[in-house]
């Protein structure tokens, strides 16, 4: 195809604007989609209120989704990035949590669509661009749109065996932000009772890889971590990126400040960066090949070569919200040249 050094941009929807994101619902009313100007695309079902598909500009999904994950809301979803709260894994020692199944009720309970917002930077020109009809200014300013889709869910949403098991008020706000070069994610726990409570929160991402065999992981250097496929052991990470040639299921817990970003490098280039906020711990999980096998929803067979999960969260300990008091935490995923300069 020739090239068209005057290629006409997309037209915006309504004159003099620049092309807005767009949101829709499907016909079915289970999920959310998210589409910036410059291709950027998001998908989330309200079930877990789990993102299953992150495309770049280009069409390529960063994500890992299992071909036989259930999006039914009969089971939780195997891939994308589910939600882990208010336990993580199971906590048999810890009263208030003990009745609840493996990671919690928000990934397999039915969430709010609360809503969009979309911004665009000043720095692109975005408020002068939105009030000419330049093309090129208009052009810059969809450049760095951003849209946010905001989630929510709180024990008046919940059936009533899941409250009884875990009987508290909350609310929980998840806000999902698509911006051209990566993904934030954001919790926020209110405790809506007149007693305290206690949580654990993750985002449990699985991101996809191209080949595992080429995947280092930096960011780690010195965390002291427990290694759950080592009879739960207390370690510290030695110096040198983290390579996955097993079974690996660990709880990091790096050192407090500055919280680095955690770097996924794929054959020596920076695929994707995790910046924590107000979440102090980072799980890596691989499953590998017997674990993957014996899970039904697990496919294909190889499927874990090309994923690894990095999941920010707040697990080590719980956390202890008063009445009324909320706690707040997110993740931002770079990808390409924002990792590669993290
Ligand atoms: O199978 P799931 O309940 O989705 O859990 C999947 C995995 O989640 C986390 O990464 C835990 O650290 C693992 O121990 C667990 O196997």
């Amino acid at each position: 195809m020739v090239g068209r050094a005057h290629k006409p941009t997309a037209l915006a929807s309504t004159p003099g604007l620049p092309p807005q994101p767009q949101v829709t619902f499907s016909d079915d009313n289970s999920r959310v989609t998210a589409v910036l100007p410059t291709g950027e695309s998001l998908e989330v079902l309200l079930y877990g209120a789990t993102v299953i598909s992150w495309k770049d500009g280009a069409g390529d999904e960063k994500l890992w989704l299992s071909d036989a994950a259930k999006l039914d809301g009969t089971k939780a979803v195997r891939g994308g990035i589910p939600l882990v709260f208010p336990v993580f894994g199971t906590a048999p020692d810890h009263a208030q949590t003990s009745k609840l199944p493996q990671h919690g009720f928000a990934r397999t309970s039915r969430w709010e669509f609360l809503g969009k917002s979309t911004s665009e930077s000043e720095s692109a020109g975005g408020a002068k661009a939105a009030a000419s009809s330049s093309s090129s200014k208009a052009t810059a300013a969809a450049a760095d749109q951003s849209v946010k889709l905001d989630f929510g869910l709180s024990s008046a949403n919940l059936d009533d065996k899941t409250r009884a098991l875990w009987p508290f008020a909350f609310s929980l706000i998840y806000g999902v932000t698509l911006n051209r070069d990566s993904l934030t994610t954001s919790l926020v726990v209110t405790n809506d009772d007149d007693k305290p409570f206690d949580c654990q929160v993750l985002l449990h991402t699985y991101l996809r890889v191209e080949d595992i065999s080429n995947v280092s992981i930096t960011g780690l250097d010195g965390a002291s971590y427990v290694d759950k496929v080592d009879g739960a052991k207390t370690k510290t990470q030695s110096s040198g990126a983290v390579q996955i040639t097993g079974e690996t299921d660990r709880v990091y817990t790096p050192a407090a400040a500055p919280s680095a970003p955690v770097v996924v490098v794929e054959g020596g280039r920076a695929g994707f960066s995790v910046t924590r906020d107000s979440l102090g711990d980072v799980v890596v999980w691989n499953p590998w090949a017997d674990k993957a096998a014996a899970m039904a929803d697990f496919a294909p067979a190889d499927g874990f070569r090309r994923m690894v999960c990095v999941e920010a969260g707040s697990v080590a300990d719980f956390q202890t919200l008063e009445p009324g008091d909320a706690f707040e935490g997110a993740q931002t995923i770079a990808i390409g040249s924002r990792a590669a300069a993290a």
